[in-house]
């Protein structure tokens, strides 16, 4: 160890994760906890439920167009992914602020920045393979209701 490092965390105490206040001791209570999660990010972050108001769009759209059960796939990963990457943002955001709370920090903003960075690309890639798969049947449906 260099001199001047903080002694390490003893390796029994990460692994038993006794540094966790506490600790989900059934998948019940994992499952409690993830939705605890979800319905927060659902009821405090509106690009949450932006993302979910568009996806809920995509894939009712995919539903009345009859997309094949891959396309259906493909939109449904894509929308999760969002989702899931807007949950990790707001992850991070929480860490962030419970490190640093109200004072500018330079490595606050790269990490919320890059947090949010993540969402915008994954979202951007999840409206790509939207509209490339919802588009075309779309346009032919609508060119034979009108003619
Ligand atoms: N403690 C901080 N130090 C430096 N910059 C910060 C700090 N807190 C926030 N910021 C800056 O303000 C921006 C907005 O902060 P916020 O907490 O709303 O995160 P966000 O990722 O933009 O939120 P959302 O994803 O909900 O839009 C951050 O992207 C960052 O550039």
């Amino acid at each position: 160890m260099s001199p001047g490092a903080p002694n390490p965390t003893p390796k029994n105490k990460v692994y038993d994760r006794q540094l966790s206040w506490q600790v989900a001791h059934s998948l019940w209570a994992s499952f409690r906890y993830a939705t605890q999660g979800i319905r927060y990010a659902f009821i405090t972050q509106r690009n949450f439920r932006i993302h979910v108001l568009i996806g809920s769009i995509a894939l009712g759209l995919g539903l009345a167009l009859n997309l094949e059960a891959v396309k259906m796939a493909v939109i449904a990963l894509t929308i999760g992914l969002v989702l899931a990457l807007e949950l990790i943002n707001t992850a991070i955001e929480s860490v962030v602020d419970l490190t640093v709370e109200q004072q500018y920090h330079d490595l606050a903003k790269i990490a919320k920045d890059c947090a949010a960075g993540a969402v915008l690309i994954g979202a951007l890639a999840s409206l790509i393979v939207a509209l490339s798969l919802l588009i075309p049947p779309l346009l032919i449906r609508l060119t034979s209701l009108l003619g």
